[in-house]
């Protein structure tokens, strides 16, 4: 759709006026300094200026077909313009820049059938190849000549890798690889693009040579004639069927009848089957094939940021925009932004987009410094990034899903129209909670890193960086509360280190009572969920007061002050959301909650003049954000209207339905 332009809503004018700092240095300190913002809007210029954001008819009003071959004309394009202009003018060769990821929103108000590609295709090859697969795929797959996806999961299983049924057996005469499904359990399901889209597959399948499965391993094959795109014989590849989001792109099914691909074919970075059908275990660690799937996490954290940012921007300006009701009698209606009931549901979203974003830069270094060491040949640092990344990517999509809905909630009947784009940024986040590993199964992978990390504290070891509090805890350090950052931070340590040693009891006493570890493990799975969570949010809370402490060292006071204020504020709501786990284990009082409350019902008022400011601050164009609610200008009922007026449901005045059925129903000819 073309955006008409209004002049801005006096009420977002007045706003904007308040505004007690430069936006400029924020949206800065986000994007990583001056030059990288100015990069991003010259990306973004060149994209908004090619045309290519343009639909005839709102997306949502498009049938599914309709959709995903819409999406697939902007996937060609834009990856065209990728290629040419945004490299030639912008020198930016990088796909996965969070610049380019930004701006895909502009194109696809829902998802691009290439996300897999760019997001699960080329990061395998580049982790899970030799040097000579790297220069065959590599190559061609950045080049967009082979279009590719990601099949792990299957119709039976999904969670549990080790419990894959597709079979890829050696056959060392013709040095192939056979690939089958032997149920249909072991179909292939969900991978996002196999439905229609992609020629090629990274297929994770149980590699069997000379009669013995050796588990899981990765296996590129091409799955559809690069000219006609039929799907080559053998292979059976189809779309699951309509989902709650991600309509636009084509999630798919896919089982083998004995389809062959040469030996070269295994991804062997890690592991290797040689000609003859010896298999070489990877020397380093036996869960590296699940590198890509770790990536994605790291990158998940990004996604809950970024999504975030752009609810919590369409609900603070239409809560600005719109009036209701009255504070006193006869008094005019006040701005729902006015109601401190409508702040808690929105600063809140404003304070944790800013926890994710450092956050997610954060994890993303680590994720790059493990690299680094695992390339010299280290894997030590791989365990804790296991953890760290399982936990927040659990924790921060789950958080940025509701506080999305709570947006949706904020914006009452106009929040639930697809074109305030809330169901829509909703359902992609929705499914982020899931994919890449369920919220329950990750959280009690961290959980299992942090039971080990208490029996080497026990025992004397020193312990990563992210549980050193775990040490702390055993050397009998108390809790004393105090209401700053860092005796806050130091409490929700306390509460994940009393929740670890809770789990550890748990453990030992069921072993005691006769039970075997599995177990002992399971029954204890709930207080495990619980404690990795409580880590988590230590981790993030810390996190986002470092890293806001070193990235505004340099800023205005008036910056400096409005940031602090949101990171009081994030530190203040999670007391006042677990003051129970708080006075069990920490040394909190009931006045220091009191105190706490009273700060943070302040806080609102303090951040209230800011409100509209800090969400301009993440400087997302309308483009972005597809929204009749959020629009820069706030012209939120002219913006309904013209939506409603371009329904296609309106094109006619008389819907034929009312000749065919209505009618003879009212005249009793039915
Ligand atoms: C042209 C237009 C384009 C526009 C687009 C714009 C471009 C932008 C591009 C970038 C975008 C980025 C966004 C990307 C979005 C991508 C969309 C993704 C869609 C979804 C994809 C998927 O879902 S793929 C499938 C994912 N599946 C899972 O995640 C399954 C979850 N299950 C598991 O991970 C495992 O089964 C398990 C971990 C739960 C258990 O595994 P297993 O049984 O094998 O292990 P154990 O439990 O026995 O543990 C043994 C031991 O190993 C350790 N361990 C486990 N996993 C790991 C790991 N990953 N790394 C390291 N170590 C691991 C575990 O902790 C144990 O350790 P111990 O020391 O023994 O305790
Ligand atoms: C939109 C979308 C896109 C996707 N894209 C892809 C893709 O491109 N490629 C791909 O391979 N896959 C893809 N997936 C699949 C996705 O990775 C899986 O759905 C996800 O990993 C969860 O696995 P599952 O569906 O088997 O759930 P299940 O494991 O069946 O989970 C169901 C429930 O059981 C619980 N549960 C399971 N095991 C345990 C346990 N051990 N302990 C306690 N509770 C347990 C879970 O917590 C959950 O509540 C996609 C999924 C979606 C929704």
């Amino acid at each position: 759709m073309v955006l008409k332009k209004y002049n801005i809503n006096p009420d977002l004018a007045l706003e904007r006026q308040k505004c007690t700092f430069d936006i400029e240095e924020i949206i800065n300190i986000f994007d990583g300094g001056k030059e990288k913002t100015s990069q991003r809007r010259k990306i973004e210029d060149v994209v908004l200026k090619s045309g290519l954001c343009h639909d005839d008819v709102p997306e949502e009003c498009m049938s599914l077909k309709e959709r995903y071959e819409n999406a697939v004309r902007k996937s060609c394009f834009f990856s065209k313009l990728m290629k040419t202009e945004l490299q030639e003018i912008t020198g930016i060769e990088d796909f996965e820049t969070p610049a380019i990821r930004r701006i895909a929103d502009a194109l696809f108000k829902d998802i691009s059938p290439f996300l897999l590609h760019l997001g699960m295709f080329v990061p395998t090859i580049i982790g899970q190849c030799t040097s000579e697969q790297l220069m065959i795929w590599l190559p061609k797959a950045l080049d967009l000549q082979i279009i590719g996806g990601y099949a792990q999961t299957e119709l039976g299983h999904g969670t549990f890798i080790r419990g894959l049924e597709t079979t890829a057996t050696y056959d060392a005469d013709t040095e192939e690889f056979v690939l089958h499904t032997p149920t249909l359990t072991a179909h292939k399901w969900w991978a996002g693009g196999l439905g229609k889209t992609i020629n090629h597959c990274i297929v994770v399948a149980q590699l069997y040579t000379k009669g013995v499965c050796y588990g899981t391993h990765l296996f590129m094959v091409q799955i559809r004639d690069l000219d006609t795109h039929m799907p080559l014989p053998g292979i059976k590849v189809g779309e699951i069927g309509p989902r709650m989001g991600f309509s636009s792109a084509d999630n798919g099914f896919l089982g083998f009848n004995n389809f062959r691909i040469p030996r070269n074919n295994m991804l062997m970075k890690h592991a290797q089957v040689q000609k003859d059908g010896t298999y070489v275990k990877p020397a380093r660690h036996g869960k590296l094939t699940y590198q890509t799937m770790v990536f994605v996490r790291v990158t998940l954290v990004n996604e809950a940021a970024f999504n975030l940012s752009k609810a919590v921007t369409i609900a603070v300006r239409y809560s600005a925009v719109r009036r209701q009701s009255e504070m006193r009698p006869n008094e005019p209606e006040p701005q729902i932004l006015d109601y401190p009931t409508q702040q808690h549901k929105l600063f809140i979203g404003i304070a944790t987009a800013h926890a994710f974003q450092l956050t997610a830069n954060w994890l993303w270094n680590t994720f790059k410094s493990v690299l680094s060491d695992m390339k010299k040949g280290d894997v030590g640092t791989l365990p804790e990034l296991h953890a760290l990344s399982s936990c927040l990517k659990a924790v921060c999509t789950s958080d940025a899903a509701l506080l999305i809905e709570q947006c949706r909630y904020a914006c009452g009947g106009h929040g639930y129209m697809l074109s305030s784009n809330l169901p829509y940024i909703y359902s992609f986040v929705a499914a982020t909670r899931t994919y890449e590993g369920d919220y329950t199964i990750l959280l009690l992978q961290t959980a299992r890193f942090l039971v080990k990390a208490w029996e080497q504290a026990e025992a004397g070891k020193t312990v990563t960086p992210t549980v050193s509090y775990i040490s702390r805890s055993l050397k009998g350090e108390k809790n004393s509360w105090r209401s700053t950052d860092e005796g806050i931070i130091k409490s929700f340590q306390a509460v994940a280190a009393g929740k670890i040693a809770l789990c550890v009891k748990s453990i030992r006493d069921r072993m005691k009572s006769g039970l075997d570890y599995e177990d002992a493990w399971l029954l204890t799975t709930v207080q495990l969920v619980d404690a990795a969570e409580a880590h988590c949010r230590s981790v993030i809370l810390e996190t986002y007061c470092n890293e806001v402490r070193r990235l505004t060292k340099s800023s205005s006071d008036n910056v400096k002050i409005v940031m602090h204020q949101l990171v009081t504020l994030y530190l203040s709501y999670w007391t006042l959301q677990r003051t129970g786990d708080l006075l069990r284990y920490s040394s909190i009082s009931e006045k220091d909650i009191d105190f706490m409350q009273r700060q943070y019902e302040e806080l609102l008022q303090h951040i209230r003049p800011n409100a509209v400011a800090l969400v301009d601050a993440f400087d997302l164009r309308d483009e972005i954000l597809h929204s009749s609610l959020g629009a820069y200008d706030g012209r939120v009922y002219e913006r309904l209207m013209e939506q409603a007026e371009n329904n296609p449901m309106n094109a006619e005045p008389v819907n034929q339905s009312f000749h065919k059925y209505i009618k003879p129903l009212l005249q009793g000819k039915l």
